[in-house]
């Protein structure tokens, strides 16, 4: 049971030290099935390169773990905070990309410098509040989650068109229809942060790409009336 769910979140987390999105244990990707009500999602503290698909721990939408005989990512809250509030999506990606993290640490916005960002991020991908002490030193996890929901509520930002988010002084997240997708849009946040970090240091006056070019590059892939690729 849950073979093909295991493998796909198995085959994303070997994704992520052959990119290098994480390496050793960390990071973590999970897939929902909404419709048996389950999330796989990577077991807590094995390296990758240890890793087999049947490791994969199942578990319902509240966390409980259903299937499996390894303990579960310790981001498993987080995870379930976004599912249950966010119903497109489903897979999500945790990683400690450098770049991407290092904007995290200095609680920086990711903001869109040119069509790289725009073919996959429709704005900027923000940064979220610091944690409160109260928040770390209760429900850590899920209130990183919280944090998550709390930063794209107030901000007006719909999950779908901004896949990614760095939740400060720890990380990225992203997300996507499945977990491959969910990797390549953790890929493209990396790529971008990277770029933006250089703009920035070479003009630190550097704005932000115009709002219709950012709007073609976006809707020409993800629009109502898309036109890129093979349609
Ligand atoms: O940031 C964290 C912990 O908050 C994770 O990314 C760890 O690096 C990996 O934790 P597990 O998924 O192995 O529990």
């Amino acid at each position: 049971m849950y073979e093909r769910l295991r493998q796909e979140v198995f085959d994303a987390c070997q994704m992520l030290p052959r990119t290098g999105l994480a390496i050793l244990t960390w990071g973590n990707v999970s897939r929902v099935d909404r419709k048996n009500e389950v999330i796989a999602i990577k077991p807590s503290g094995v390296p990758y390169d240890m890793m087999k698909p049947e490791d994969i721990v199942v578990c319902d939408l509240q966390g409980r773990v259903v299937d499996g005989h390894l303990r579960p990512s310790s981001d498993l809250p987080t995870h379930v905070a976004l599912y249950a509030a966010w119903p497109q999506v489903e897979a999500i990606v945790h990683t400690h990309s450098p770049w991407a993290t290092m904007l995290a640490q200095a609680g920086i916005d990711l903001k869109p410098f040119g069509t790289t960002h725009a073919d996959t991020f429709y704005g900027p991908v923000p940064c979220t509040r610091p944690l409160a002490r109260n928040e770390v030193d209760g429900d850590y996890e899920l209130e990183t989650g919280r944090v998550i929901l709390e930063t794209f509520q107030e901000r007006g930002i719909a999950p779908d068109q901004v896949p990614a988010v760095l939740v400060a002084s720890h990380g990225p997240f992203a997300w996507g229809h499945d977990a491959k997708q969910a990797v390549e849009n953790a890929l493209v946040l990396e790529q971008c942060a990277w770029m933006a970090v250089f703009d920035r240091l070479m003009d630190p006056e550097v704005m932000p790409v115009p709002a219709y070019l950012l709007d073609r590059h976006y809707q020409r892939k993800h629009g109502e009336h898309a036109t890129y690729g093979q349609r």
